[in-house]
């Protein structure tokens, strides 16, 4: 069995740990925390060992009734690989941690690719991973790009990408976060940080981006516009979507047209958390106009990179032949099928 940390319990590093403890050659050895919470409750509902940031708040712990297991750094001791889920700009701090006990890390999205020198998607470069120390699982909306660009790049050649990704404010518990009541340019500079995400997975892809964040908490909404080196028909794409395991399609006939309404999908679907792990692309708006491909796609900002921990764990640890095998074995685990 793998054992895995997960070094920030929060809304990535929860449902990693989910998503590990139902791997049948993985386990979950501990979770950290900073502080008492009712996600720190729900470490201790699971059965995930408890490690904090700092043991001189173990009290603080006790009082709130939560059972603490020991330090981050015992916990990092015990692990395989650790999955550092710490929000942007903390993980990288951690790293010397990492280097100090010789222990396999990944990095999400809110940190630079310099992290790990390395970036990751399960579909794109799963072999590159075998056996490193280090990696990045690129950010939710890059997650969501490098997928179809990939699959459509292989089958047609992609010449150029142009996307614009309309982003969710924040996370449905953040009620700090804003906007409440505006359509933020963020950045106003293009290209966003999509584009070059991209190409630290896809170098050889050509593609410029731009991204705003909007009043809302469940998921983002992209759309794109690829123009293709070879001819392709709709038919054509909409095959490679459907015999992709990590992308689906939001069928005309499901009358959904909406983040609101696939939301209420998914808990229909009886999805876990209504999470959905794949690129919800919309059968009805891919077309074409000459070799100019274009869609609409919504991502899942809390779930989609959550599958490409668990594979990049594998690849890492040298658990699986090649992508295909990990991605099953990710998925059937999960109990989960594209849409
Ligand atoms: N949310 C999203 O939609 C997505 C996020 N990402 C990326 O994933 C990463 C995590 O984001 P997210 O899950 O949203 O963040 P959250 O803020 O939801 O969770 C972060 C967790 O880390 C814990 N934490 C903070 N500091 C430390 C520390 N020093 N040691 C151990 N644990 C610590 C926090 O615990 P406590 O509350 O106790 O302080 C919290 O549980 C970021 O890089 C982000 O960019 C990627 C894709 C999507
Ligand atoms: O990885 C994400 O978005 P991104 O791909 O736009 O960077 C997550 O939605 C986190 O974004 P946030 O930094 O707005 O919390």
């Amino acid at each position: 069995m793998i054992k895995v940390a997960i070094n920030g319990y929060g809304t990535i590093g929860k449902r990693v740990a989910d998503a590990v403890a139902a791997q049948p050659d993985m386990e979950v050895i501990g979770v950290s925390k900073t502080k008492p919470s009712a996600e720190a409750f729900i470490a201790n509902q699971r059965g995930y060992p408890l490690y904090i940031a700092e043991i001189n708040r173990k009290p603080l712990f006790e009082e709130a009734g939560i059972e603490v297991a020991g330090d981050v750094i015992e916990m990092i001791k015990q692990a395989d690989i650790v999955v550092d889920a710490t929000p942007g700009g903390i993980g990288v701090k951690n790293k010397k941690l990492y280097e100090l006990h010789d222990v396999k890390a990944i990095w999400q999205g809110g940190e630079d690719h310099e992290v790990a020198g390395f970036s990751f998607c399960s579909s794109c470069n799963y072999e590159e991973a075998k056996g490193r120390q280090f990696t990045r699982v690129v950010s939710c909306n890059t997650t969501g790009l490098c997928r179809i660009i990939h699959a459509v790049d292989e089958a047609f050649r992609v010449k150029r990408v142009r996307a614009t990704m309309v982003r969710r404010g924040s996370d449905p518990g953040e009620v700090k976060k804003g906007p409440v009541d505006a359509i933020v340019l963020n950045p106003v500079e293009i290209p966003s940080h999509h584009g070059p995400d991209v190409q630290s997975v896809l170098p050889q892809i050509n593609i410029t981006t731009m991204a705003m964040i909007v009043p809302t908490t469940f998921m983002h909404m992209h759309a794109l516009q690829m123009e293709l080196e070879k001819e392709a028909t709709k038919e054509d794409i909409i095959g490679i979507i459907e015999a992709h395991p990590r992308m689906g399609l939001v069928r005309g006939a499901t009358g959904i047209k909406s983040t609101a309404e696939l939301k209420e999908f998914a808990q229909d679907m009886g999805r876990q958390r209504a999470d959905l792990y794949e690129n919800c692309i919309f059968a009805d708006s891919v077309g074409f106009v000459g070799k100019e491909l274009f869609l609409f796609q919504a991502i899942h900002q809390e779930a989609d990179v959550v599958v490409e921990n668990v594979d990049a764990i594998r690849a890492m640890m040298n658990g699986a032949a090649d992508a295909a095998t990990s991605i099953q074995m990710t998925n059937e685990a999960l109990g989960f099928h594209a849409i």
